[in-house]
């Protein structure tokens, strides 16, 4: 059995970086910038009013008049420019007239015709300098996954197109006789396909595209049939029939399939019958069938996997430290990723942690990570988490 870092550097061989594509920028939200985009103007393009009021030359005292001699609204300027004893009625967004040196809010004056008398003063100018949020030229560097707030800065920069990488396609193919889809109508002794459908949800989070495979059955003609389906994956996930039963088939079938296996079985729990390998163009990933096992493998082993194919990097999945708020029993020989409650930085481990419990699993908002052969640990003790 090799260490979970072991299992990680394996993986991570397996992948490398997509190619990049062009998408609309309505398209490029959550995928990966491949290439630095650049502002192709200044923002705002001239000196802007960030209120409603009048436009001023110098510094208008309380009590003075002032004559108004026109109006500039957003997207119509006025073509002129205010000077002493002048104001231009200014809308908030509207491009300033030549001369101005501050904007007198409306709340501080009152109007009488084309004559407004000014009736109070705040210290800021509400004056907002061209290209105060970003100059043309300026970048947004790749590689980096883009936010919302990201597409609403690439709009504003007027980049309509974005270099990112592309999606990683993924098929997710399950495996067991005792298997039916959710809405399907179970027989006595089958059970419903959960974990496919919940790393389907947790892929496309990460950014992958993800295809889920017609359930296979425990015989090697359906298996075959099943990898046959996987054409065009940059990566093969496979559910169940990883462990040492007679019925477990995924390893064999997918070996004289071609699969070139680097591992099989890891010192974590839950998670030890994972393996992993090449198969023709594709990583393959065969999963534990547990749906708490296979999902905790997808967050410690697929999702750096994505980022990888993305060109994010090499990196584990993110941890932070907490604090135990109650005892902890001695570990097994394998890391354990414990369902846990992480309240602040106070982390509580479920009492029950069988793999096969996704009300738990549900309920967690955080792994906990006891170290194989951990001892016994008191309330108090530091540990890693990784946040769900
Ligand atoms: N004698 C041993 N038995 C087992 C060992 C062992 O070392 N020696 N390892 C145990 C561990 S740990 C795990 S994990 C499981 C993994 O077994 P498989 O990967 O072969 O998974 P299955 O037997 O096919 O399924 C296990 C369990 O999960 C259910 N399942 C499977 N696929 C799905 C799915 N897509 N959605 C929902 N549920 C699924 C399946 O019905 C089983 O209940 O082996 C232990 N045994
Ligand atoms: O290691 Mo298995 O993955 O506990 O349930």
């Amino acid at each position: 059995m090799i260490s979970v870092t072991e299992a990680l550097d394996h993986l991570f061989a397996l992948v490398t970086p997509l190619p990049s594509e062009e998408v609309p920028l309505a398209e490029a939200a959550g995928q990966v910038l491949a290439e630095d985009a650049v502002a192709r103007r200044d923002q705002p393009p001239f000196t802007a009013s960030a209120m409603d009021g009048y436009a001023v030359a110098g510094d208008p005292e309380i009590g003075s008049t002032l004559t108004v001699i026109g109006e500039a609204a957003a997207g119509h300027r006025f073509d002129g420019s205010v000077g002493p004893g002048q104001a231009v009625r200014i809308f908030t967004g509207a491009p300033v007239p030549e001369g101005t040196t501050r904007i007198v809010i409306q709340e501080d004056t009152s109007r009488d015709g084309d004559t407004i008398t000014v009736t109070g003063s705040e210290p800021s100018t509400h004056l907002r300098p061209r290209g105060g949020d970003f100059a043309a030229g300026a970048r947004v560097a790749a590689p980096r996954r883009l936010t919302p707030s990201d597409i609403a800065l690439l709009a504003a920069m007027n980049v309509a197109q974005v270099r990112v990488t592309r999606r990683p396609v993924v098929a997710i193919m399950s495996t067991g006789d005792e298997l039916v889809m959710p809405g399907e109508t179970p027989g006595p002794d089958q059970i419903i396909v959960s974990n496919a459908f919940g790393l389907k949800a947790m892929l496309e989070a990460e950014g992958a595209d993800v295809r889920l495979l017609p359930i296979a059955r425990d015989s090697e003609a359906s298996l075959t049939t099943a990898f046959g389906l996987t054409d065009g994956a940059d990566l093969v996930v496979t559910i169940g029939g990883a462990s040492v039963g007679d019925h477990d088939l995924v390893g064999p079938v997918a070996e004289t399939l071609g699969l070139a296996r680097d591992f099989y079985k890891i010192a974590m729990r839950p998670g030890k019958p994972l393996m992993a390998g090449r198969m023709g163009d594709a990583a393959m990933v065969g999963l534990p069938g547990n749906p708490v096992s296979a999902m905790v493998c997808g967050h410690v082993f697929l999702r750096p996997m994505i980022a990888g194919f993305l060109g994010l990097g090499s990196a584990p999945v993110p941890t932070r430290k907490a604090v135990l708020a109650e005892p902890l029993g001695k570990g097994s020989a394998r890391d354990h990723y414990m369902r846990a409650t992480l309240d602040g930085d106070r982390i509580t481990a479920f009492a029950r942690q069988d793999s096969s419990l996704l009300t738990i699993l549900s309920s967690s908002n955080a792994l906990l990570i006891q170290p194989a052969n951990s001892p016994a640990l008191d309330a108090g003790t530091q540990v890693d988490c990784i946040p769900l």
